[in-house]
């Protein structure tokens, strides 16, 4: 099994300011992972390293940012290892694409862009890749729709075909189902379970446990720009965890393989 993340007693720092400090991190291909976090606890700048916009901040000690082996990537190269969908594509689709179709959308994958340009003339083998992508993820019937009178759910769909138009050995989301409704949501966990099953792994980024299905068997809790707890699922989503990584007394509950939370109830019994 190859190593995707391996990051050791990593930094990031604005100016002065840390906002994530010492992280170690290792992620293995196969190995489905959740990382949950309050707001603010660092999600979005450790996805930013993962994705290889940021870098480390400079330290006086040894540190690793290793991404499938490499410390430094071609952004494009790396898209073809590692798919990322974010809230922020989502958003650049809905804004600035709602004229493209699903299918155009999907095979925008290859050339990193939003829109489609004239001069980027697509192969034969482009084409099957867009549709195969689709079909795998069950949207076929999407590849004429444009964006515009696309539901979110649809769209969020298309962008994740869009990162699978490459062979990927993984797949980064971050905050998936924002702005899904519940069938919708529990659709686009089902779709990440298939995902998972057929060997890309998974890493979800998520404030939601609810979100965290069966396939993951690996839980990183962020918590004030340092990892709190990481490690077996089962073991790291405890209400004492969450109940700090929240800073509000929580409960965990499993039923069916899936996990809910509650606020803590106790009783004073006379
Ligand atoms: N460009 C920046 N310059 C300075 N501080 C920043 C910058 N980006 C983020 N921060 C700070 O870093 C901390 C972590 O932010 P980050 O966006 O990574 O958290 P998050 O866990 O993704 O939050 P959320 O769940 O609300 O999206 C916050 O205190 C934030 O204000």
């Amino acid at each position: 099994m190859s190593m995707i993340i391996d990051f050791q007693n990593v930094d990031l720092r604005y100016e002065d300011e840390y906002v994530l400090k010492n992280i170690s991190l290792h992620i293995q291909e196969g190995q489905h992972t959740v990382i949950l976090g309050a707001n603010g606890s660092g999600k979005s700048t450790l996805i930013k390293l993962i994705n290889c916009e940021l870098y480390p901040s400079y330290k006086n000690e040894p540190f690793k940012r290793e991404i499938l082996g490499h410390e430094r990537w071609v952004v494009s190269q790396l898209r073809q290892q590692i798919g990322v969908v974010t809230n922020d594509l989502h958003s650049r689709f809905s804004f600035d694409a709602g004229y493209l179709s699903g299918f155009e959308t999907v095979l925008s994958g290859f050339y990193g862009t939003i829109g489609l340009f004239d001069h980027l003339d697509h192969t034969p083998e482009q084409t099957q890749s867009a549709l195969h992508a689709m079909d795998r993820l069950g949207i076929l019937h999407l590849q004429h729709k444009r964006v515009d009178q696309m539901s979110t759910g649809e769209l969020r769909k298309c962008i994740v075909a869009r990162a699978l138009v490459h062979p990927i050995k993984a797949i980064l989301l971050d905050e998936p189902t924002v702005g899904l409704d519940i069938k919708a949501q529990l659709d686009f966990i089902e779709m990440m379970r298939s995902l998972a099953r057929s060997g890309t792994t998974v890493i979800l980024v998520t404030h939601h446990i609810e979100e965290v299905f069966e396939e993951i068997e690996h839980a990183i809790l962020l918590h004030a720009g340092g990892i709190h707890a990481s490690g077996e699922t089962s073991a790291v989503l405890s209400g004492a965890n969450l109940s700090v990584i929240f800073n509000t007394q929580l409960e965990v509950q499993k039923s069916h393989n899936r996990y809910s939370i509650q606020p803590y109830h106790f009783s004073l019994t006379l």
